[in-house]
């Protein structure tokens, strides 16, 4: 089996990866939609017996064009990365993008990066990618671009879910920011989840009687405050059910940044240092400011049931969700 490839600096691209049918998108979330659009890329790669690989774009285009307003990404690349290896990708590509980049002509772009860079042999990409300079190669133009250089294009139609309503990106972020997990899940086709260093905290946790492992999210996630069901994994693979909350803690602090704490059912150890995943299963309750710890902890022990019990029956939706999130 060849080992999965990360380019993260448009490194050289090793000759057996070259000559492949490329998926091309910035597909934050590797949603549904994007699933339908990279499962044609890796059924033509296998029908062809070439390489996989997916191009994408770091940073996000929109946080170079309004760098004021970051975006909020569901997947950052490394998580992205690793769900496009489970799915069965030979590579991702992760394109530097600047604005020097964006201001090269649609033609520059193919030539110098899926013909020159990838010699790529097919082009997969959603019905509404565009490319280029001011956004002038559209998919009449890629298909033209093949022609001229000999790559086949495969261009996939808008994907929707049961109530017909496309499956977008920026439907999912605003789930998120309302503590939607359900539907979130149901539209990701995997539990939303989250990857951090465990770092300390203010070790009052386990004088209550519930350590938690704390986690910074980065600062344009819009993850709603409160307290979730969740599974947790390891480095080394391990998951285990949990309960966590996510916000400012006003109980026993009322100002710095929000947190990620996450107490683990049955197990102990030293978690600290380790880069952990968090996989959000349900929304238990909103953060409350309550009147002392004794209330808080009492409320603590009602969402550890609560969270059992909605854990007790979760199966995986698919086969990214039980490699991510069981
Ligand atoms: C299940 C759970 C629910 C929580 N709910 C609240 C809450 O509603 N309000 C609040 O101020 N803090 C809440 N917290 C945060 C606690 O205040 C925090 O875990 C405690 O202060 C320990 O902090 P430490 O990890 O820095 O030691 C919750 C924590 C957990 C694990
Ligand atoms: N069941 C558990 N759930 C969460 N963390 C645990 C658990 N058992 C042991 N730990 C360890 O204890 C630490 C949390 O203890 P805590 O007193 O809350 O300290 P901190 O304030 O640094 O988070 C975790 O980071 C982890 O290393």
């Amino acid at each position: 089996m060849t080992v999965f490839h990360r380019n993260e600096q448009r490194g050289d691209l090793p000759e057996t990866l070259q000559g492949g049918v490329l998926a091309i998108g910035n597909f934050d979330g590797v949603h549904r939609g994007h699933q339908a659009v990279l499962s044609r890329a890796l059924e033509i790669a296998s029908d062809r017996k070439i390489p996989s690989l997916v191009l994408t774009f770091e940073p996000h285009p929109r946080t170079i064009f309004t760098p004021d307003k970051p975006v909020f990404r569901i997947t950052p690349a490394p998580l992205k990365a690793q769900i496009l290896e489970k799915m069965g990708f030979n590579a991702v590509l992760e394109y530097p993008f600047d604005r020097t980049f964006a201001g090269r002509s649609a033609e520059e772009f193919i030539q110098s990066v899926l013909i020159d860079w990838i010699d790529a042999k097919e082009i997969v990409t959603g019905f509404d990618f565009h490319f280029g300079k001011g956004r002038e190669g559209g998919p009449a133009y890629l298909l033209a671009a093949g022609g001229r250089h000999g790559f086949g294009v495969s261009l996939i139609d808008a994907f929707r879910d049961e109530n017909t309503d496309v499956i977008s990106s920026s439907r999912i972020r605003s789930l998120i920011s309302e503590g939607d997990m359900v539907e979130t899940a149901g539209l990701l086709g995997y539990r939303y989840t989250v990857q951090s260093p465990v770092i300390h905290g203010q070790k009052l946790g386990r004088t209550l009687g519930f350590p938690t492992a704390n986690m910074a999210l980065p600062v344009d996630v819009q993850l709603k405050a409160g307290i979730y069901a969740v599974r947790f994994r390891l480095e080394d693979g391990r998951v285990f059910d949990g309960v966590s909350s996510f916000g400012y803690r006003p109980t026993v602090t009322d100002h710095g940044a929000a947190l990620l704490e996450t107490m683990l059912f049955d197990f102990s150890g030293d978690l600290y240092g380790q880069t952990c995943s968090v996989s959000f299963f349900g929304f238990l309750r909103p953060e409350m400011k309550f009147d002392g710890l004794e209330p808080l902890v009492e409320q603590m022990n009602r969402d550890v049931e609560e969270a059992r019990a909605l854990l007790s029956g979760v199966k995986p939706l698919g086969s990214i969700d039980q490699a991510i999130a069981f």
